[in-house]
């Protein structure tokens, strides 16, 4: 299983058929010398066949996208391995990288998000990191704002209603919900996402754009005509409030009762950043009292997240399973990366976006 996806197509079928055994004991021997790699899931065909006609290394992959590897099996299949190729499921910890060994020079996630990491262990060992952002952008931006429809415009009931004999006759007041014209829209973490959201939400006639971040990022906001507000003023403020930071320490559990306290009762709560940055309980009994009126969440915590969780039974809460950055295109352009991410890392050079520890 190491060896025949990094052999050339032809010289693949000669081995199959074992035409010669000379040949394939050559090509054996040379395969053996290539750089080994592991891939935690079957990653889109795009990376995998850089990965494939790169003839730079060896790989093995968990071949299913369904389930993720067992962390027993990972563990074990890790273990010595020059290269790393993961996706935001594994947890990549002490653990894990002691059981990879000293090989293990490079680490590639196929994810924008690197909370699954960690960074002081990788840093420790001297691992280098790539990963995928800004090819994921477009497709997350268009998500958060169908998501941020699909909450305001309570679509999710629309339809359920529709559906199930709830449609009587037109009413006056009957499904209402928020329109984004004239409104004041909150950004927490203002990125390449948040940039790109508040792009694509001006036309609906947005009044004004504010963002909290640990430190004002006057370019970045030029681009949208963003003002920098504290966190209290972006939570009371805002109409519409989309998470857009990464998880770290300092953002864990940041959107709490304190927050949402500060919050309209009209305003809509967005998040497709990390489920992690909210306290869950927190915003069930804010949505659950009508402290705020509505979320749309495309993270959460754990995932998937147990269909028996309170924030199920809430219909002012619509949840996605994590399909934020779920386009074709987005999913095969972020596997390429990882792939080349990888291999421009095991050859020693600087990667196309590799993480500064
Ligand atoms: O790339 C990531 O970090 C994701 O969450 C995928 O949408």
């Amino acid at each position: 299983m190491w060896c025949s996806r990094v052999v050339p197509r032809q010289l693949w079928w000669i081995k199959q058929l074992n035409l010669t055994g000379a040949l394939t004991s050559n090509m054996q021997r040379e395969m053996s010398t290539l750089p080994r790699v592991y891939i935690t899931r079957q990653i889109p065909p795009e990376g995998l066949k850089i990965l494939r006609e790169s003839g730079q290394v060896q790989f093995e992959l968990w071949d299913s996208d369904d389930v993720p590897v067992p962390r027993k099996e990972l563990l074990q299949k890790v273990k010595g391995v020059d290269g790393l190729v993961c996706v935001l499921t594994e947890k990549i910890d002490a653990e894990l990288l002691d059981a990879a060994g000293p090989n293990l020079k490079v680490l590639s996630t196929m994810s924008v998000g690197f909370d699954h990491l960690s960074l002081e262990e990788l840093k420790k060992r001297g691992i280098r990191v790539g990963y995928t952002p800004d090819v994921l952008t477009d497709s997350v931006a268009e998500l958060t704002v169908a998501l941020l429809l699909t909450t305001s415009r309570r679509l999710i009931e629309a339809t359920h209603e529709a559906k199930t004999g709830g449609w009587g006759t037109w009413r006056t007041l009957w499904l209402c919900g928020y329109e984004l014209a004239n409104s004041t829209v909150g950004i927490f973490g203002l990125g390449r996402i948040g940039i790109a959201i508040a792009e694509r939400l001006a036309p609906f006639k947005v009044k004004k754009f504010i963002y909290t971040d640990v430190a004002p990022r006057p370019e970045l906001a030029s681009i949208i005509n963003a003002e920098y507000v504290s966190m209290d003023e972006l939570a009371k403020q805002s109409d519409f409030l989309a998470m857009c930071c990464a998880l770290t320490p300092e953002t864990k559990e940041i959107c709490n009762k304190d927050m949402f306290s500060k919050m309209k009762n009209t305003s809509i709560f967005i998040n497709t950043s990390r489920g992690g940055v909210v306290n869950q309980e927190d915003l069930y009994e804010a949505l659950s009292t009508g402290q705020i009126a509505a979320a749309g969440l495309d993270v959460t915590v754990p995932e998937p997240l147990p269909t028996s969780h309170p924030l199920f039974t809430l219909k002012n809460c619509v949840i996605l399973p994590h399909i934020a950055s779920a386009s074709y295109t987005t999913r095969n352009a972020m596997s390429a990366l990882a792939a080349n991410n990888l291999l421009l890392g095991l050859r020693g050079e600087s990667m196309i976006k590799e993480l500064k520890l």
